[in-house]
This record gives C-alpha cells, sequence and structure tokens, in this order.
C-alpha cells in the first residue's frame, strides 16, 4: 500500500487494489483475471466494447457479485462491501430511481441509506439541489423528469454522500451540452477534493477529455492498462502534420520526396508525413528549410484513443488509420 506523509496524516494513495479477478457465469468468463490500481484523486477510465465484462468487473468492486477468485483491497484493507458500500458511489447505467416518490423525499431517503443523519441528508440535499438548480423539482415525482433531469438526479444521489470511490456508468447519456458541462466540472472538482472515480463509457472522446488513466478490456480481458498520454505515446505512429507557406507544397506538382519521410495524407489543408524509422523530426524541417519552404506549423499526430481502440479490438487494418488521420 502506497502512503503519502501530509499535515501529520497519513493518506491512503492506493484506493483501490484489484487482483487476479476472476467470474465466470456458466461456461461464460466474463471477467478473466482482471488486475488494476486506482489512485487517490484520479479519474480512471474503464473501456470495451459491449460485452467485454466492464458491468461484471464494477458488480464485483461494489459487492453485488463475488468474484470467483482474485483480491479486491479498498482503502489498503480487503473489500467489505457490508462497511465500504457506504464510502462508494454508484450510477450504474439501468437508473435505480423510484419513479412514483416525489424527488425530495428520494433524494433525502438516498442519502441517509448512504449513512448521513435525516439532518445531515437534509443539508446535502438542499446544497446539492440548489447548485443544480434543481429547487423547484422538489415535490414533483421522478416520472414527471425527462431523461436529462433524471440524470442529474441521480448523479446527485450518488455523490452526496462525498464518496471515497465514485463509479460512473455513462454519466453523460441523455444530458445536453450544458448540463454535460456541469456534470463534468463536478467530477474535476470531486477528484480535486480527493475522491476516486471510475468512469465507464463507449464514448471515447468523453475519454480522452475527462480521464487521467484508462484501462481497456475485451472479451473478458484486460487488453490495456496505462495513462491517457502514455497510451498515445505507445501507439504512436511517427505522423506529423506539416503547415507550409507556399498554399501548394507539392514540388512541381509532385509531392515531396525525401529518405526522411513519406506524404500519407493532408489534414486540414496541411501535409501529414510520416518519418521513418532511424529519422528525426528534425530531418523534415531540414528538407523543406533546404528547399527555401517557409514553415508556418509543425506539431506530431498522436493517436486518439478510438483509433487505439479499433486498432486491438477490431484488428483495422494499418492502411486504414492513415486514411482516418
Ligand atoms: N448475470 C449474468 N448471467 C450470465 N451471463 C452474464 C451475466 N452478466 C454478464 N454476463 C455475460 O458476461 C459477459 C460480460 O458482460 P458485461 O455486462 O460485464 O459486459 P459489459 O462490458 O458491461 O457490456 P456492455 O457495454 O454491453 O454493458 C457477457 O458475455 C454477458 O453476456
Amino acid at each position: 500500500m502506497d502512503r503519502t506523509h501530509t499535515n501529520n496524516n497519513y493518506s491512503i494513495m492506493n484506493i483501490l487494489e484489484v487482483n487476479d479477478v476472476q467470474k465466470t457465469f456458466a461456461t461464460q468468463v466474463a471477467v478473466d483475471k482482471v488486475s488494476f490500481r486506482l489512485d487517490q484523486g484520479s479519474i480512471f477510465g474503464l473501456l470495451g466494447p459491449n460485452g467485454a465484462g466492464k458491468t461484471t468487473l464494477i458488480r464485483m468492486i461494489t459487492g453485488i457479485f463475488y468474484p470467483d477468485a482474485g483480491t479486491i483491497h479498498f482503502e489498503g484493507r480487503p473489500f467489505d462491501a457490508a462497511n465500504d458500500i457506504l464510502r462508494i458511489g454508484y450510477m450504474p447505467e439501468e437508473r435505480g430511481l423510484y419513479k412514483k416518490m416525489k424527488i425530495g423525499e428520494q433524494a433525502l431517503y438516498l442519502a441517509q441509506l448512504k449513512g448521513l443523519s435525516r439532518h445531515e441528508a437534509t443539508q446535502k440535499v438542499r446544497y446539492w439541489f440548489n447548485k443544480f438548480e434543481m429547487q423547484n423539482w422538489w415535490n414533483k415525482k421522478v416520472e414527471d423528469l425527462s431523461k436529462g433531469m433524471s440524470q442529474k438526479l441521480q448523479f446527485v444521489t450518488t455523490v452526496l454522500h462525498e464518496p471515497r470511490l465514485i463509479i460512473l456508468d455513462e454519466p453523460f447519456s441523455g444530458l445536453d451540452p450544458v448540463n454535460s458541462n456541469l456534470i463534468k466540472d463536478e467530477i474535476y472538482d470531486l477528484a480535486r477534493k480527493g475522491s476516486s472515480i471510475i468512469f465507464s463509457t463507449h464514448r471515447m472522446e468523453q475519454v480522452e477529455e475527462i480521464c487521467d488513466h484508462i484501462i481497456l478490456m475485451n472479451k473478458g480481458q484486460k487488453i490495456l492498462d496505462g495513462s491517457v498520454s502514455g497510451v498515445k505515446q505507445q501507439f504512436k505512429e511517427n505522423l506529423f502534420q506539416v503547415g507550409l507557406e507556399n498554399a501548394e507544397p507539392a514540388e512541381n506538382g509532385a509531392a515531396p520526396r525525401s529518405e526522411a519521410f513519406a506524404v500519407v495524407g493532408e489534414k486540414d489543408g496541411q501535409l501529414v508525413v510520416k518519418i521513418d524509422p532511424g529519422h528525426r523530426p528534425n530531418d523534415v524541417l531540414s528538407y523543406f528549410i533546404q528547399r527555401g519552404t517557409g514553415i508556418t506549423s509543425f506539431m506530431e499526430i498522436l493517436p486518439s484513443l478510438n483509433d487505439i481502440f479499433i486498432r486491438l479490438v477490431e484488428g483495422t487494418p494499418l492502411a486504414r488509420q492513415f486514411q482516418k488521420v
């Protein structure tokens, strides 16, 4: 267990440690010896196609299922569902609100289930309803809310007891851009205050923007684990985007030719070049400088998580990757 010494208190850095967990349903291995660690304050992306095993993994972390094998440690101790669940907030994909119950009463009830007194619950619910401009909803029923509104309510009931671990399954589905940003800002804020967040989604661009660390699952197995920037570096393909002063970058109508690089496409009116092994970005710059061509910009193109995902999960041929840059 990693610990750091701050202000005479030990704070646990490694909030969750999952080791070789496994779950099988009949003959279907849903989660196959998956391990990962989650640091305090981290926003962690759990990715994978349909049926990859994400929900099963989350259900083991939240004590809904016992693993068939492997261990889960929460805050440095073996996970104890009965006690630790009060320190976890889980917003599942199938939302679990009572349709006929009034919204204010429901939020109070759920907060008390998470261990808050009636007084604390009232304070927290009022604080969050105020913050999210939901004050007028108090006496409405869930069935009277739009999808986006019930999504906001679900988020509030997941986080208002200030859990140390927050698990959000597709938290932005059904939200308009304004409300998505509202929730996004709260996710950053909760992480800044020390909560750790597991964020499960199929939306790669959201993961790229929000998460600092990801794991990718496929067919029950973990096939990728790392920081977002580290994973992008791992899968980069020596592609660079070159802006040239001359609107017609080709020499005499032909694409530039060099031993150091090949032109593999165009993006935003600029050349996309792939540098050959053994050569450096400087070789590309030298090529154009020697020919008197002004360079207006030079930027490395890193693969998006979506590109990496497709490459790993569906085995898309490399040629198609280049078409997409
Ligand atoms: N209760 C269950 N009984 C039998 N099989 C199950 C059960 N839960 C999950 N599975 C199977 O385990 C595998 C993993 O399912 P899981 O729901 O964990 O995937 P997922 O990554 O969450 O998928 P999705 O993105 O579609 O929600 C699937 O093959 C699924 O059919």
